[in-house]
């Protein structure tokens, strides 16, 4: 049986996708609220949240990431970071995964990636659950209803926890794949429920498609003034570095807080929602993320809660440290309804340094930003890769590298033109640790990383004074109003000063050597700002 609405052109039979069992196209939120609840797939919570427990995956899987070797793009694919499957191998996923869904309900969600009309894709999300159809309904955006009539994707996604691929005949290296297959437009993802996956892979996907459009895309979150879009801010970082939390600034309007594309026009949101970390969130410091776990179909992934009350322990993190809400754009009070934004005039690179070693905030120099974006130093917090259970410092090319099918130099080409265009200024800030390394230190206060970024973007941090590091050769502003001057200076902060210095012998060591890679592909002023 066929439910909700629909291109009557554009059916799942039309795409060869048949025998399944009831087909829900694009139910709207409460309807599916309704379906995951009838399903028993989750519970509800506070003001109508849904919570919802992922199983053994609480987090990506991205060494079951695969990209089908075509002719097409065997020579545009960066391999090294990219594992292969073969065509063969996909088609036999393909194949075994349509008959595994025989006689199956599916959810179908007809969705747009791209606030800039121009530069977006239509994707056709098919999911076994009804509530992966919930999130990711918040997480990209909705076409007006009258549009779904004639609605056709230009690519097509199937997730379907419950198949677990078999290596020897899918030529992939688990019982969980995510296969992209960049020819037949389409997207397979098996044995994890993980909702992260859903998106990120699309993600992926407008990472390869856009660079050839001469559109950077960015794994940062955005705002800009209040009332002045000319005023961006962009905010590149891994996973856990901050994007999210520091994007949603109760002073600025946020663009959105993970994915944007960067193109003559300025700045675009991919999606239409956020998904935020939930670990220790509160209301003090992130009142406005806070607010939409209590809000009508705001998906919560993986929190302990009260069965009684439905009170949510945000410091609980026994499922994963990974704990996550997803909700619409739109439940953050000061978002932007066009998700758009002027060319960026600040870049922020966020980095969180379980070394304690780099200053808070420091000015780059276009090369040194380049430097910076090439190397992509931080560390990978607990929770959001399977297997990482403390900070482990790492060097993640473009702020996400996961997420880039493309050679980093791509990526790094058309940054750093349209920085030299538009003449954006640079930034390097670290949210990671203070007053010692992971272990002995803490964690960056948020309220002393805000008041940076206010001064930054306010123009203030134009005029203060300034000393060059020894270490990075970078500029880190001596004194900021609302911050205390020890802080910017993280030698000050550790108890040993002599530790320190080694401290940052080895992470200079750990720059140089792992930049030796890039340096066959860049020009002679990124290698004057390199380091070591
Ligand atoms: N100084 C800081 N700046 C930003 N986030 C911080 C800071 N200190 C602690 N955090 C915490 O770190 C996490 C950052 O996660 P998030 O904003 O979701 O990152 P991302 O969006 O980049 O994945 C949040 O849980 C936040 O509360
Ligand atoms: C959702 C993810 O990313 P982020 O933390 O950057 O939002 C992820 O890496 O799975
Ligand atoms: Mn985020």
């Amino acid at each position: 049986m066929t439910l909700g609405r629909v291109n009557p052109q554009f059916r799942l039979e039309d795409q060869g996708i048949s025998g399944l069992g009831d087909v829900y196209y694009n139910l709207i939120e409460p309807a599916l609220v309704e379906a995951a609840l009838k399903r028993d797939e989750g519970t509800l919570g506070k003001g109508g949240a849904f919570l919802v427990t992922t199983g053994k995956f609480t987090g990506r899987s991205p060494k079951d990431k695969h990209v089908v070797k075509t002719e097409s793009v065997a020579d545009k694919i960066w391999w090294e970071n990219n594992a292969t499957m073969s065509p063969e191998g996909f088609d036999a996923l393909h194949q075994d995964m349509l008959a595994h869904m025989q006689g199956r309900d599916y959810f179908v969600q007809d969705l747009v990636g791209g606030a800039d009309p121009k530069h977006a894709i239509n994707v056709r999300m098919v999911t076994e659950l009804a509530w992966h159809g919930l999130f990711i309904r918040h997480m990209l955006r909705r076409p007006d209803r009258d549009a779904l009539d004639s609605f056709i994707a230009d690519f097509t996604v199937i997730n379907c926890p419950s198949f677990s691929a078999d290596p020897a005949k899918h030529n992939c290296r688990s019982e969980t794949v995510i296969a992209m297959n960049f020819d037949k437009k389409m997207i397979l993802i098996g044995g994890t429920e993980y909702a992260g996956e859903n998106k990120k892979s699309v993600f992926t996907l407008l990472n390869y498609l856009l660079p050839e459009k001469g559109i950077m895309p960015m794994h940062c979150s955005a705002n800009h003034a209040t009332g002045n879009p000319v005023d961006t801010a962009v905010f590149f970082g891994l996973s856990g570095t901050g994007k999210t939390t520091l994007s949603a600034d109760p002073g600025r309007t946020l663009i959105g807080d993970d994915e944007h594309g960067w193109s003559d026009n300025g700045t675009f949101n991919f999606e239409g929602g956020c998904y935020a970390k939930t670990i220790n969130l509160s209301s003090e410091a992130e009142p406005e993320i806070y607010a939409t776990t209590e809000k009508f179909g705001t998906v919560i992934e993986n929190m302990i809660f009260d069965q009684d009350t439905k009170e949510l322990d945000f410091d609980d993190d026994s499922l994963t440290a990974n704990m996550r809400c997803a909700y619409p754009l739109h439940y953050i009070s000061n978002a932007s309804a066009k998700a758009t934004g002027g060319h960026p005039k600040n870049i922020i690179m966020l980095t969180c340094d379980a070394f304690g070693v780099l200053p808070p905030i420091a000015r780059l120099t276009p090369a040194q930003a380049m430097y910076h974006f090439l190397s992509g130093f931080t560390s990978k917090v607990a929770g959001t890769e399977r297997g990482v259970t403390e900070p482990e410092p790492t060097f993640s090319t473009c702020f996400g590298a996961p997420f880039m099918p493309r050679r980093p130099e791509v990526y790094g080409n058309l940054l750093r033109e349209k920085i030299a265009t538009h003449g954006a200024t640079c930034w390097l800030v670290n949210t990671g640790w203070t007053g010692g390394a992971y272990g002995t230190g803490s964690r960056m206060p948020i309220k002393a990383t805000r008041a940076l970024l206010t001064a930054a973007l306010e123009g203030s941090l134009a005029g203060v004074e300034y000393r060059k590091d020894p270490n990075f050769g970078f500029d880190v502003p001596v004194a900021v109003t609302g911050v205390a001057d020890i802080l910017l200076d993280p030698r000050r902060t550790w108890d040993n000063p002599a530790s320190y210095d080694r401290q940052a012998a080895k992470l200079v060591k750990m720059f140089a050597e792992n930049f030796e890679q890039y340096l066959p592909y860049i020009d002679e002023d990124v290698k004057a700002a390199a380091i070591g």
